[in-house]
């Protein structure tokens, strides 16, 4: 395994640092099931690969879903070869004219790495995907999956109608979720506007909760990359703990790769303090403009070569957000990533995950796909408005044996 030590120099500033205090945010406390329901989830053991379904771990496979299982089975192995990067990605870096430290030399080699990468087999991703997505989670399993989905949650407010009140109660909202239950987690970050972060930082000082936000001319990212840089700079001064910064996606759109990818190397320059620690960085696709797998794969490797900490779905204000095989097709990328590198990086699907049902489809797919070094707030956030109010409803059912009146979760 490649470690800090041995990564080639070009890419340790890829690696996040162990003594980040940024990378050292709050665990799930282990207040809602405890240990046996740590035990329920880790019983599916690590991810070894895209063939691996055994139906044990999470919980019982439904009837439906054990019929999937033979089909995406089938779907599987033949995607496996697919997707399996150790020696695609070096192949597509020894086209490029060097390893993977060399693909970002000029726009022909970024080219040549970025469309040698394997193509996307769309039946047998959205197959795989629907097919975890059937994975019944019960009990003791549910429970811990829904203290950790809300302490993965990035709550946002992202309106032209945000003010310091609404802020703040979100702030409120986020570090106390359920004030009738103080065993309820807190979530992971708060993410506004650039200018909404000192209040979000004052209202959530020693709480361990991250402030996070959208910067470079976020949702649309038409701007001039010093406008951006400015952005960016503005919401770090004023104390942000993560940038979520988008792309050109009409740059990338037009195979100007190597544009894009100055630019997010610009922007992860701009996230760095005068003390010398540095924002964390997100890298947000808009997948639903991208038009292709094929394309999502590209800006996943793209972004990750030129440093992003996460890379991040959507921004939540285009007509398709997160979708389960996009955000799977992310997480095979940030494993071979880091089977390639030894660079660790997280995912964050974002823009209409609204239910317990779908988050715990996204925590199937991390468990099932990076297996217990994704499943953490350090490395895998939903980014959402109203997804903690449904996870606070499901949680008091399965405390209390009944769901509560609306008038339970306050309305954001
Ligand atoms: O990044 C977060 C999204 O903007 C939130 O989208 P949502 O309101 O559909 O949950």
């Amino acid at each position: 395994m490649t470690t800090y030590q041995t990564l080639p120099a070009e890419l340790r500033p890829l690696l996040p640092s162990p003594e980040d205090p940024a990378r050292v945010t709050h665990e799930v406390p282990e207040t809602h099931g405890g240990a046996e329901a740590r035990e329920a989830w880790s019983r599916a053991g690590p991810a070894s690969g895209p063939g691996r379904r055994t139906g044990r771990g999470l919980g019982p496979v439904s009837k439906a879903g054990r019929k999937g299982l033979a089909l995406a089975d089938d779907y599987a192995r033949r995607y496996a070869g697919l997707v399996t990067m150790s020696t695609v990605a070096a192949q597509a870096s020894s086209a490029a004219g060097g390893g993977l430290s060399d693909v970002a030399s000029s726009e022909a080699s970024l080219r040549r790495f970025l469309h040698g990468l394997p193509g996307v087999d769309a039946v047998g991703l959205e197959a795989r995907a629907a097919t975890l997505g059937t994975r019944s989670i019960k009990t003791t399993a549910k429970a811990y999956a829904i203290d950790l989905a809300i302490s993965m949650i990035d709550l946002t407010t992202l309106e032209g109608a945000d003010t310091v009140g609404k802020v703040r109660a979100l702030c409120t909202k986020g570090r106390n979720p359920d004030p009738t239950d103080p065993t309820t987690p807190r979530v992971a970050a708060i993410c506004v506007y650039p200018d909404m972060v000192a209040t979000a930082k004052a209202a959530l000082n020693g709480t361990g909760i991250q402030v996070a936000s959208v910067a470079t001319a976020f949702p649309a990212g038409r701007a001039s990359l010093p406008v951006k840089l400015a952005d960016t700079a503005d919401a770090v001064a004023a104390g942000a703990d993560e940038i979520d910064m988008v792309i050109d996606r009409g740059a990338f759109l037009s195979g100007h790769y190597l544009s894009v990818f100055e630019e997010i190397t610009a922007v992860k320059e701009a996230c760095k303090r005068p003390d010398g620690t540095a924002a964390h960085l997100k890298v947000i696709f808009e997948t639903g403009e991208l038009q292709t797998y094929d394309n999502v794969r590209r800006a996943s490797w793209l972004a990750m070569l030129a440093g992003a900490d996460f890379i991040k779905t959507s921004t939540g204000k285009v007509a398709v957000n997160a979708t389960p095989p996009v955000t799977l097709l992310m997480l095979e990328a940030v494993r071979d990533f880091k089977e390639q590198t030894g660079v660790q990086v997280g995912v964050k699907p974002a823009g209409g995950i609204k239910t317990t049902k779908d988050a715990m489809k996204y925590l199937v797919m991390v468990n099932e796909t990076l297996g217990d070094d994704w499943l953490s707030p350090h490395w895998f956030r939903f980014g959402a408005s109203s997804l903690l109010n449904d996870l606070l409803m499901q949680r008091q059912k399965l405390t209390t044996g009944r769901y509560s009146g609306p008038d339970y979760v306050t309305v954001d």
